[in-house]
């Protein structure tokens, strides 16, 4: 019933001959597969898409960009708008990644308008939630993550299920740690709880997949728990051999 997801979160990485060279590489591994309920998404930096747009052809795969602005257009220097994804090629957008929350000191609100900028161009948001070590270990997590969710649902209101979460705790983020596959089966499903206080469809439909170092070899075993409808992967997308045994591993798993 819901949708399976490999997302690509490229970061401040790439350039034109690397994409070119991805590009390549994924067709090759990817070619003729197809699947009407999973979905690769590469969200390279902004100003690659236009070149990963013309370059994918018919390769099965969607774009996204890392982040977007709140606003739709006008004096906001450095400001990339989903309208712009959206002309760029866009389905997706990264929406409060840990990074941004941290560096660029996004909070819950801004996350929330920006996961309902993203919706009101087109675009669906993948809303990045999860919590520190300190967090996790001081008892704090739920209401963390609780926290995290309500701030965008009760911004959207009746758009609630035409989001995607990712759960990534900060600790995984390109340490070498992941969470143990129970620890994140448990997060999912505290997840599917927050939502289904929304609606029990929305909490059914919405996918809810999980980043923080993830690889070829633990990827099948993430993607065998009932709650994790896919990956987000950072350090592993860029090689093109880690993110193509990802992606089949998903897309032979179902
Ligand atoms: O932040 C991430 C994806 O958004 C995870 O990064 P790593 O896979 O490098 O840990």
């Amino acid at each position: 019933m819901r949708n399976r997801l490999i997302v690509a979160n490229w970061k401040l990485n790439g350039n034109w001959a690397f994409n070119e060279m991805m590009i390549s590489e994924l067709s090759a591994g990817l070619g003729g597969v197809q699947s009407h309920d999973h979905e690769i998404i590469l969200c390279p930096p902004a100003i690659y898409l236009q070149q990963l747009n013309g370059l994918m052809g018919d390769i099965p795969l969607l774009l996204g960009g890392q982040d977007l602005s709140e606003h739709f257009f006008g004096a906001y220097t450095g400001e990339v708008s989903g309208q712009m994804l959206k002309e760029l090629g866009c389905r997706y957008t990264l929406v409060g990644h840990s990074e941004r929350r941290a560096r660029h000191q996004e909070s819950n609100e801004l996350v929330a308008l920006k996961a309902k900028a993203a919706l009101a161009c087109g675009l669906i948001p993948i809303i990045c939630v999860g919590e520190t070590l300190e967090e996790r270990e001081s008892g704090k997590m739920n209401a963390v993550i609780q926290r995290q969710i309500q701030s965008v649902m009760e911004c959207l209101e009746d758009d609630i299920s035409q989001v995607v979460i990712a759960y990534e705790p900060i600790w995984a983020i390109g340490t070498g740690l992941t969470a143990k596959v129970e620890q994140a089966q448990e997060v999912h499903e505290f997840i599917r709880g927050v939502l289904r206080e929304y609606s029990e469809l929305s909490a059914q439909k919405i996918s809810v997949i999980y980043g923080g170092s993830v690889k070829a070899a633990n990827a099948p075993i993430l993607l065998e728990m009932p709650d994790i409808d896919g990956l987000l992967v950072g350090g592993a997308s860029l090689l093109s051999s880690e993110f193509l045994a990802i992606c089949l591993s998903s897309l032979n798993s179902k």
